[in-house]
C-alpha cells in the first residue's frame, strides 16, 4: 500500500467532488495514485472505470508505473491514465470523427518537431511573400484554437501571425490530413456539445474522473467537463495549486476551474501543507514571495536540510552559472545531474548551454545539441551512442522506440510490432553493429556516418524501412553535420558519449524554461536572468500578468530540494534585479 500522512489520507478517504489545494512537493501524484487505487478497487466487476488526468506524458509514466507496482491487476483494469488529449482522442475524437466533418478522415497529430510542421509554416509564409525569421516557427507553434474556434496565444497577441493567418496555417495543416493538439480539444468539445448519446456514452464509462494540475485547465478542458458532469454519472477528484498556475497566456484560467469546482460542488475542506522536497529557508523564501493558507512546512527529510538561498547580481547569466552555482554544487558535493538552471526563456539557455559545452561540463537542455533534435538519423543515433558506453542491455527500449518513430516519420506506418519479439531481434542488432563499429571509429563523426549505412541496412534487411529509404540516415548525418557547421561546433572532437548523453542525460546538468520546469524536481536549481523585463516580462501590463510571472518565480524557486541560487545580472534592459527579488526579502550577497 501507498504510505500517507493524515493530511494526505484525508481527501482519499472522503466521499463525493473534492477539490484539493496542495502545496508544491506535498505529494500530489502520491495522493492521486492513493485515490485512484481505491476508487478503481470499488468498480471491479463492473463496466465502469476511474480516469485520471494529468497535465503531461511524464506524469502518466510515473502514476502507471507506481500502479503496477502496487496494484492488482483486477484494479489496474479499471483505471484508465492519460493525458487531457489522449483522452479525447481515445473516447471522442477517434471512435466519432465521422461526426466532425472538419477533421481529416485518417487524421495524424501535427507537433513542433514533425517536419511537416515547417513545411506548412512556410507554405503559409510564402503565400504573402514574408521570410521566415528568427521566431517565425515558434510564433506559429504557440497558437492555439480557443473554444469559439478562433486562434489566440503569444504568437496571435504579439502581431506576429495574424488571425487569418492562423486560419490559412489550420486550413492547409487540416488539407495535409493534421490536426494539432488544441484542435483535439476544439473538436471533441464540438462532438460532445451537439451529440448527447457521445457525452452519455463517456459519462457512463467513467465512474470518475481524477484531474491533476486543475489549476492549468483550459477553458475548452472545462467545458469538456462541464458536459461529462451534466449527465449526473460521474464524480470528480480534482487537484491543484492555484499559486502554481502559468499557463494563462495558453489558455488557462485559473478562476474557471474554481467555478467548475463551485459547480459540481466539491468540498474545498481539504489542503495539503506539508512540504517534502524542500529545505525549511527555500519554503520560507516561497512563503514570503506568495504566503500559503494553511502555512507551508518543510516536513519528513527536507526538514533537516539547512541550506540557505543565495541571491547574486552578475555580469551576465552565465556567470551566475559557472562562477557561482558549479562550484556550489561542488563543494555540497550534488551530481550534476540533480541539478538545473531554470530561466524564463529558451533564449536565455542556448548561450549558456554552448559555454558549459565548451568547458566540457556535459549539459542537456535547448542549445546543447549541436545538431536539430528534428534530424531523421538523430534520435536512433543517440540511443546507440547511450548504448556503446553501456555493458548491459538497459538502453535496448529506447531503441526500439526510435525504430518506432523512424518508421512512422519516415514510412508514415505505425509499425506497433516494433515492440515485439522481432523488434527486439533488431534492435539488438543495430546496438551490436553501433558497438562493433565504435571499435573501429571512435571519433563521433566517423562513428556516426558508418553507422547510418549500416544501420539503415539492418532496418531494410528487417522490414522497418523501405528499400528506397536506405540512403536517408546517411544523407540525414550530412544535415547534422551542416548543423554542426553552423553552430560552429568542433568536429574534430566530438565523442560518441556526446550523443550518447542526449539518450542518457543522467549524467549532464539541465537547462529548462520556468515553464517546463512544472513539475519537476532537482538536488540543486539556478534561476537565472531575473531582471525586470523578463520576470516579470516587459509586455506584462495588467496585475493578472504580473501575478501569473510572480506564480512562474515561485514554481522555478520551488522545483529544488537542498540548493537554490537566485541570480540577475547587467546584460539586460536598465539592469535592474526583477521586483520579486526584493519581495522574497532575500538580502544582497554580493
Ligand atoms: N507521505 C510521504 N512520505 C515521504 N515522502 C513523500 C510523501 N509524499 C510525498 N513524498 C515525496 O515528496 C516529493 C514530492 O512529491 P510530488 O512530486 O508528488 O510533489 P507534487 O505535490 O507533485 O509537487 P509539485 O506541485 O511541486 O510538482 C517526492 O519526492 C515524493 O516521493
Amino acid at each position: 500500500m501507498i504510505s500517507l500522512t493524515a493530511e494526505q489520507r484525508a481527501p482519499v478517504v472522503e466521499d463525493g467532488n473534492i477539490y484539493l489545494s496542495a502545496c508544491p512537493g506535498s505529494g500530489k501524484t502520491r495522493v492521486i495514485t492513493a485515490k485512484l487505487l481505491l476508487l478503481a478497487e470499488a468498480q471491479i466487476g463492473s463496466p465502469r472505470s476511474v480516469a485520471c488526468i494529468t497535465y503531461t506524458n511524464a506524469a502518466v509514466d510515473e502514476i502507471e508505473s507506481r500502479l503496477k507496482q502496487v496494484g492488482s491487476r483486477a484494479i489496474i483494469d479499471c483505471t484508465e491514465v492519460c493525458t487531457i488529449h489522449s483522452f479525447c482522442l481515445q473516447y471522442v475524437l477517434r471512435p466519432y470523427r465521422w461526426l466532425a466533418p472538419d477533421v481529416p478522415t485518417t487524421f495524424k497529430i501535427l507537433t513542433r518537431e514533425a517536419p511537416e510542421f515547417e513545411r506548412l509554416v512556410e507554405a503559409v509564409e510564402d503565400e504573402i511573400g514574408r521570410r521566415i525569421g528568427r521566431t517565425t516557427y515558434e510564433d506559429y507553434a504557440s497558437i492555439s484554437m480557443g473554444l469559439d474556434g478562433e486562434p489566440f496565444g503569444p504568437g496571435i497577441e504579439r502581431g506576429l501571425v495574424s488571425v487569418p493567418l492562423a486560419k490559412r496555417f489550420w486550413q492547409f495543416m487540416r488539407a495535409a490530413g493534421f490536426i494539432d493538439f488544441s484542435m483535439i480539444l476544439f473538436y471533441s468539445h464540438q462532438i460532445l456539445h451537439n451529440n448527447d448519446f457521445v457525452a452519455s456514452g463517456v459519462a457512463s464509462k467513467f465512474k470518475w474522473l481524477l484531474v491533476d494540475e486543475f489549476q492549468d485547465t483550459s477553458a475548452l478542458q472545462i467545458e469538456i467537463f462541464k458536459i461529462i458532469f451534466g449527465h449526473k454519472k460521474s464524480g470528480f477528484f480534482l487537484v491543484g495549486d492555484e499559486n502554481q498556475s502559468i499557463y494563462g497566456f495558453a489558455g488557462a484560467v485559473p478562476e474557471a476551474a474554481q467555478d467548475f469546482a463551485k459547480r459540481i460542488d466539491a468540498s474545498f475542506d481539504f489542503a495539503l501543507s506539508g512540504n517534502f522536497r524542500s529545505g525549511p529557508r527555500i519554503v520560507d523564501l516561497a512563503e514570503s514571495l506568495i504566503p500559503r493558507n494553511p502555512r507551508m512546512n518543510s516536513v519528513g527529510a527536507a526538514a533537516a536540510y539547512v541550506e540557505a538561498p543565495i541571491y547574486v547580481h552578475v555580469g551576465n547569466p552565465t556567470l551566475a552559472v559557472t562562477d557561482y552555482f558549479l562550484p556550489w554544487v561542488e563543494i555540497e558535493g550534488i551530481p550534476l545531474g540533480k541539478c538545473a538552471v531554470l530561466a524564463p526563456w529558451w533564449t536565455n539557455l542556448i548561450p549558456i548551454a554552448r559555454h558549459l559545452r565548451d568547458i566540457g561540463v556535459p549539459v542537456f537542455g535547448p542549445g546543447a545539441r549541436p545538431y536539430q533534435r528534428r534530424r531523421t538519423f538523430a534520435t536512433l543515433a543517440e540511443q546507440l551512442g547511450a548504448c556503446v558506453e553501456q555493458e548491459h542491455l538497459l538502453g535496448l527500449p529506447g531503441v526500439e522506440k526510435a525504430i518506432f518513430r523512424l518508421a512512422q516519420e519516415v514510412v508514415g506506418v505505425t509499425r506497433f510490432d516494433v515492440f515485439s519479439y522481432e523488434g527486439r531481434k533488431s534492435a539488438l542488432s543495430l546496438v551490436y553493429e553501433a558497438k562493433r563499429v565504435a571499435l573501429e571509429h571512435s571519433g563521433g563523426l566517423d562513428w556516426l556516418r558508418t553507422c547510418a549505412t549500416q544501420c539503415a541496412d539492418i532496418l531494410v534487411r528487417d522490414g522497418w524501412l523501405l528499400e528506397s529509404q536506405r540512403a536517408l540516415l546517411r544523407q540525414s548525418v550530412d544535415e547534422m553535420e551542416a548543423d554542426m557547421a553552423r553552430n560552429r561546433i568542433d568536429t574534430a572532437n566530438l565523442q560518441i558519449s556526446d550523443l550518447g548523453l542526449f539518450a542518457n542525460p543522467d549524467r549532464a546538468i539541465k537547462l529548462i524554461t520556468l515553464h517546463n520546469s512544472k513539475g519537476r524536481e532537482f538536488d540543486a536549481v539556478a534561476v537565472i536572468c531575473l531582471n525586470e523585463g523578463r520576470v516579470p516580462h516587459f509586455s506584462a501590463e495588467t496585475q493578472e500578468e504580473f501575478d501569473e510571472a510572480r506564480r512562474l518565480f515561485y514554481v522555478g524557486i520551488s522545483r529544488t530540494r537542498k540548493l537554490l541560487l537566485l541570480a540577475s545580472d547587467q546584460s539586460h534592459w536598465r539592469d535592474r534585479p526583477s521586483r520579486f527579488i526584493a519581495e522574497t526579502g532575500i538580502a544582497r550577497s554580493n
